[in-house]
């Protein structure tokens, strides 16, 4: 069995779906491993593949790495014999970590003395190359991911960044040997073994070169990246699962300031009914915002999904946070996470969330334990679904920069 762990729920659904693709009954574990109440169609006893979702990437370092051993210890109970670190393409961290700090943390726990580092997506734009992490053909630092809410990326270095946060020895594999085949990697990662833990950023522009690092790899205990990597892993073919719709009211919660999700909140607002968290209020009277909303949403949802979000437009983000005040992400996140909670309460079972961070506050809201995917809606978009108090509902988790501009309003076609 692969064990993997994603540092947000998006990027879990995200490598969860290229498995599923790659013939892997895969099973999504929200917070921790499975329960063995988990849906028949893809239970853990069957699973070929167990991603647990954490929330790991902007808290405390000390805390990602307890989270990330404890997910580490029960997918070895559960016979993983490889485990797949899954963070974002775009490389999203702090000097202070978190892929650093779990990394070292995983490569201890697991004995490993090298692991790969691999963010490319090619099918999202996100590729290496000399260690340079480009955004559809511009350097990281110099797309919009640089003006990120809490994980300004203003370096392109993937050795660099990594190396600021992690105690490994931190080495480079270009395309050249990549292309060169998978004796050559396999090669240059055997030169790379020394006494001290060692982690080989590895170039990649392709799915071709994709499948030749993770071939090259296949009997590396610990391999780390975005979810291109497992373009090159194989499973035993299971049929992918197709979700049905669920009828009943749909809603779009978009908790994401990405430019992607700007540009679809955009498109949508011309064709769903639509409302704006309002910070000030939340910070007034939470509850009765939120309150209103939910009654808004219920008397505007009969006819067409209805939007509710956080960014319109870039001057929305709230740079400083008032004196004494609580912080803008802390507050959306509660709000769209209540808002979650209170309309499927009132019947909503088909959601759309925009955002890693902000998808975590809402599943966990909604009290769902695993995910099953279904259709595919984009690179690293997928529909899944999971029971949240009983009743089965259908989720798309949508990292904040991926999807087409008319996301929000199309991707419930995929359903029917
Ligand atoms: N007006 C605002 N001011 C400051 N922060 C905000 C504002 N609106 C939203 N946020 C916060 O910005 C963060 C956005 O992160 P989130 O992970 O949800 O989206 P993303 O980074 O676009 O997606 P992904 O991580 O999938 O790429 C959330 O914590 C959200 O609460
Ligand atoms: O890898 C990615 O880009 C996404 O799965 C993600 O993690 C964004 O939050």
């Amino acid at each position: 069995m692969l064990g993997a762990l994603a540092d947000d729920f998006t990027g879990a659904t995200d490598l969860a779906m290229a498995l599923v693709a790659r013939g892997f009954r895969t099973v999504v574990s929200i917070g921790e491993a499975p329960s063995s109440a988990s849906p028949a169609s893809a239970s853990p006893a069957s699973a070929d593949a167990v991603v647990v979702a954490l929330k790991t990437r902007t808290i405390e370092p000390s805390q990602a790495v307890a989270a990330s051993r404890d997910a580490l210890r029960s997918l070895q109970e559960m016979g993983a014999t490889q485990i797949y670190d899954k963070y974002c393409s775009t490389f999203d961290s702090t000097p202070r970590g978190n892929i650093g700090p779990v990394l070292d943390a995983l490569m201890t726990d697991l004995g490993a003395s090298l692991t790969v580092v691999v963010p490319s997506f090619p099918a999202a734009g996100r590729t290496v190359v000399n260690g340079q992490l480009y955004v559809h053909g511009t350097p990281l630092a110099e797309s919009p991911m640089r003006h990120h809410p809490l994980t300004p990326m203003t370096d392109s270095d993937v050795p660099r960044l990594l190396a600021a946060q992690s105690s490994a020895v931190v080495r480079l594999v270009t395309l050249e040997t990549v292309r060169a085949g998978v004796a050559s990697v396999r090669a240059a990662l055997d030169r790379f073994l020394e006494d001290e833990a060692v982690a080989v950023v590895v170039d990649a522009e392709s799915e071709g070169d994709l499948v030749t690092i993770a071939a090259a790899c296949a009997d590396l205990p610990l391999i780390t990246g975005g979810s291109g990597l497992a373009l090159g892993l194989t499973g035993p073919g299971a049929p992918p699962v197709r979700l049905p719709a669920r009828g009943g009211p749909q809603v779009v919660l978009a908790g994401s300031a990405s430019v992607a999700t700007m540009g679809q909140i955009e498109h949508a607002r011309s064709r769903m009914p639509h409302r704006r968290l309002d910070l000030a209020e939340l910070r007034q009277d939470f509850p009765a915002h939120v309150g209103s909303l939910v009654s808004w949403a219920r008397s505007s949802w009969s006819s067409s999904p209805v939007l509710i979000y956080a960014v319109g437009d870039p001057s929305d983000v709230e740079a400083a946070v008032p004196d004494g005040a609580v912080p803008a992400s802390e507050l959306i996140e509660r709000a769209l996470a209540q808002l979650a909670s209170d309309l499927a309460d009132a019947g909503c079972r088909e959601l759309i969330v925009a955002g890693g961070e902000t998808s975590g506050a809402v599943v966990s809201a909604l009290g769902v334990r695993e995910l099953v995917i279904g259709q595919p809606v984009a690179a690293g978009v997928t529909w899944a679904s999971g029971v949240s108090r009983g009743r089965e509902m259908n989720l798309l988790l949508k990292s904040g920069n991926f999807g087409d501009v008319d996301l929000m309003s199309a991707a419930w076609g995929v359903l029917a």
